[in-house]
């Protein structure tokens, strides 16, 4: 089969500079993870090496760290205070803001949990940390519980609400995802912010700028796809991308990561450990068609 172009609006990376190093492709920080749930925070920092940061740190609580940091070497862990329900304290915000000086972006919420102290601290980090950070997850769930949930934040943001996630932000249970889609671009346009809807077809916006996102497949649907997408996109971030581009493409590889991962599972089959392997192999396919096409 001939070799396709990429599709028209997606960003394209340039190939590495001979003189790169570590520090060229930024510092991302990534705060999740509560007693019970270890992997998902770790998937997302797997995957934003995957996606090719120079510099991954997970911000955990004491109490899983040890578990965290075994599934997987080429990340840093920083241990943070464990609450009695096995949660981040909101005083663990002390301890994180050593870290988060540091950190050219920031991502929030796999695995973090929900309780009173994670929902000043989630609150905390959106209307104080100024450089690019993504929500996800729970992350999104406390910021439902705000009075006006995407309002105060002081730098770039990216939200990648499922459906579930996106009714809660929005305060309406019953929304279709056809009315979510078009209710995520004015939620886009009025914060100022890039919106990932997730689903077939996913949508990013920002407001001005719509992808829908052609790669993809129902194999995905299994627990952890969507904490993988996390950490592509702070991935992403940490190599400067702006936040729309970072949330087109890291949706772009992802859907492609499972394209080309069902060749060999099958859709049933696909775990998000499965898909995290096939990144690889999308970079690859992506740098490609790059190439190809380039002159
Ligand atoms: N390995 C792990 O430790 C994992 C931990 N996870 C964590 O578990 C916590 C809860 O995440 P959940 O997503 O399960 O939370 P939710 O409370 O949002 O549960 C998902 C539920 O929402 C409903 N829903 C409606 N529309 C949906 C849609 N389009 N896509 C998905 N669900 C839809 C479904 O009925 C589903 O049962 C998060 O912190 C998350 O990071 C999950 O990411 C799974 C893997
Ligand atoms: N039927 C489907 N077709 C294409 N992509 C899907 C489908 N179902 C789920 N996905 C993708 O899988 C991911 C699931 O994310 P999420 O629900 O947050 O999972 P989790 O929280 O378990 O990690 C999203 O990127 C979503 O777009
Ligand atoms: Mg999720």
């Amino acid at each position: 089969m001939p070799i396709q172009p990429l599709p028209s609006g997606l960003p394209i990376i340039a190939p590495r500079a001979k003189d790169s190093h570590k520090g060229t492709y930024g510092r991302a920080l990534l705060v999740g993870g509560s007693v019970g749930m270890p992997g998902s925070i770790s998937l997302s920092g797997q995957a934003c090496l995957k996606g090719g940061a120079g510099l991954v740190t997970l911000a955990v609580p004491d109490a899983i760290i040890n578990t965290v940091a075994n599934f997987e070497p080429s990340y840093m862990t920083w241990a943070l205070p464990t609450d009695r329900s096995g949660h981040l304290p909101f005083h663990a915000k002390t301890r994180l803001n050593e870290k988060l000086q540091s950190a050219d972006c920031l991502a929030v919420g796999p695995g973090l949990g929900q309780s009173r102290g994670l929902f000043h601290l989630v609150g905390y980090l959106y209307e104080t940390f100024a450089n690019p950070m993504v929500i996800d997850a729970d992350g999104l769930n406390l910021l439902s519980q705000r009075d006006q949930p995407l309002a105060g934040r002081a730098g770039p943001r990216v939200v990648t609400p499922h459906l579930g996630e996106f009714r809660r932000l929005v305060g309406k249970p019953h929304l279709s995802m056809e009315d979510a889609r078009t209710l995520a671009v004015e939620v886009a346009q009025q914060h100022q912010i890039t919106v990932v809807l997730k689903g077939p077809h996913t949508l990013v916006t920002d407001g001005q700028q719509q992808w829908h996102n052609p790669t993809g497949n129902p194999g995905m649907a299994t627990g952890g796809t969507g904490d993988v997408l996390t950490g592509l996109v702070t991935s992403l971030l940490a190599q400067s991308l702006d936040v729309y581009s970072a949330a087109v493409l890291a949706v772009f590889l992802h859907g492609l990561a499972a394209d080309l991962a069902i060749r060999e599972t099958t859709q049933p089959g696909l775990t998000a450990s499965d898909l995290l392997s096939f990144v690889e192999e999308a970079w690859r396919d992506y740098e490609s068609r790059r190439d190809h096409f380039s002159n």
